[in-house]
């Protein structure tokens, strides 16, 4: 028997092409996935070059940044039409699939790929897009990639790459009732730091990682970018391979019983070793609620927001002020007592049906809270679809809620969804950066349980409370 190895040494392996003393090495990549945003000049550079396409069939692209979420067709800001045009143009003369703004499987980049089956465990997947991390929670290793290594991906099918030292995040026990993955991951986060996982490639390991569905792994493997890390992903089992069975494009048939058990495979060996470990309870955790500029300054909703003056070092103070005075917060102030005026239920973190379930069940047939303008965008026209199917856009739409089109939305404020300055937004997403959602906006990110309370309520409140039932 050979070395034990990681799932993250395994991809690796099968995946490099060439290798060299004292430079990265050659890595084949199965999947690239592409975005109006960050391919336009990557095309333009093959156009210049006279290439093509290495793989088109390797190849996918939809449209999810730019895009309305109301009057899909009408888009004001002349960038975004352009991007959205070329993107068109570019998949058409280069033969590469796309999934276009009025396409049924048009969504979010890192939605649409594990929903159609294309993201898969053991390939190596790429995107112009940070977030590509998400893919990770198939066993795949996925990273983000600038927009001159997409040209080199379209034009090679291969990506220059130092090979990323390893980290066990291991979280042991189980999750409490109310306890969703985006307060896991917060919770890590806040723990250890938005740099923790730099120069690493994450595997979550432990019970509660195990216990978690698709969509929870997802969203813990969307934020590991948020920790610093290259990547972050989950080796496959059962709860990945019964994900995948009858996908578009997963293989069928017995050709998906061989691919299963090749999948299994994959998952890191008894006795792998790691370059680092991390470990945290899952017993511990709370929901989380972030009150700063980064995903890193969370706390638990019973808390109290951070005073400056108990900070450790000069330089914490330091970004701790400057953060309240951005997020208009007191010191010591409960985050419960935090009114908001938004709330936006989507992204690539938190937009799939799973989520918008768990988010309904707490609005249940309550009503938004008159001063709160709430809305849900979900991440694919299918998870649109099938929510619609269900019901739940009547639940949404009942309790006062927008019920949108599927896109990124006010995650980043590109497409005309913003947050207005000096306003507050309970969301869903992944950064709360200074202007994220828009200039001078105050972002708290949430899991959709919380962010479907706040809405409701009008400020942070414990979802569990709220899950009781009163009667
Ligand atoms: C526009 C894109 C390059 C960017 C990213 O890479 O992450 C965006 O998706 C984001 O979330 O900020
Ligand atoms: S939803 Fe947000 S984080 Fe995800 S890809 Fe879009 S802009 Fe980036």
């Amino acid at each position: 028997m050979g070395k034990a190895k990681t799932v993250i040494e395994k991809i690796w392996d099968k995946h490099v092409v060439h290798q060299e003393e004292g430079k990265p090495d050659l890595l084949y990549i199965d999947l690239h996935l592409v975005h109006e945003v960050t391919s336009p000049q990557a095309f333009e550079g093959l156009r210049l070059k006279g290439r093509t396409v290495r793989q088109p069939n390797r190849t996918f692209a939809t449209m999810d940044h730019n895009v309305p979420t109301i009057h899909r067709n009408v888009i004001k800001d002349e960038i975004s039409k352009k991007q959205m045009d070329q993107l068109k143009i570019n998949c058409d003369e280069f033969g590469v699939p796309l999934a276009g703004i009025n396409h049924q499987h048009q969504g979010i980049v890192h939605v649409i790929g594990p929903e159609l089956g294309l993201t898969q465990p053991g390939k190596t997947i790429v995107c112009g897009d940070s977030h590509t991390s998400t893919h990770g929670a198939f066993g795949a290793l996925a990273f983000g990639i600038g927009t001159s290594e997409v040209e080199h991906v379209l034009a090679t099918q291969t990506v220059w790459q130092q090979k990323p030292k390893t980290l066990n995040v291991k979280i042991n026990g189980k999750l409490g009732v109310g306890i969703t993955a985006k307060d896991l991951i917060l919770a890590i986060i806040g723990k250890f730091g938005v740099k923790f996982g730099t120069g690493y490639v994450i595997e979550y390991t432990g019970e509660a990682i195990r216990n978690l569905s698709m969509e929870g792994r997802m969203t813990i493997c969307n934020m590991s970018i948020e920790a610093g890390a290259r990547a972050g992903l989950v080796s496959p089992d059962e709860t990945t391979i019964e994900f995948l069975r009858g996908r578009k494009y997963a293989p069928q048939g017995e050709d998906f019983e061989k691919a299963a058990a090749e999948w299994k495979q994959l998952a890191s060996d008894e006795g792998a070793t790691y370059d680092a470990m991390v470990e945290m309870d899952a017993e511990e955790i709370e929901p989380q609620v972030t009150w700063g500029t980064n995903p890193s300054m969370c706390i638990p909703i019973s808390a109290n927001i951070p005073n400056p003056e108990n900070a450790t070092s000069e330089s914490d103070k330091n970004e701790i002020k400057h953060a309240l005075e951005y997020m208009a917060l007191e010191a010591d102030q409960p985050i419960s007592s935090v009114p908001i005026q938004h709330v936006f239920i989507g992204s690539c973190t938190n937009s799939r049906l799973a989520d918008l379930q768990r988010a309904a069940e707490i609005v249940g047939d309550k009503k938004v809270h008159p001063d709160v303008r709430a809305i849900v965008v979900p991440g694919s026209q299918t998870v649109k679809t099938q929510a619609e199917e269900i019901g739940l856009d009547r639940i949404f739409i009942d309790a006062g809620f927008q019920w949108r089109g599927a896109g990124c939305s006010m995650c980043l404020a590109m497409n005309g969804d913003i947050v207005p300055p000096g306003e507050r937004c309970a969301s869903t997403s992944n950064r709360n950066f200074e202007g994220r959602q828009g200039a001078g906006a105050q972002t708290h990110l949430v899991s959709p349980e919380m962010a479907a309370a706040a809405a409701i309520e009008g400020y942070f409140v414990d979802v569990r409370k709220m899950a009781v039932p009163t009667a």
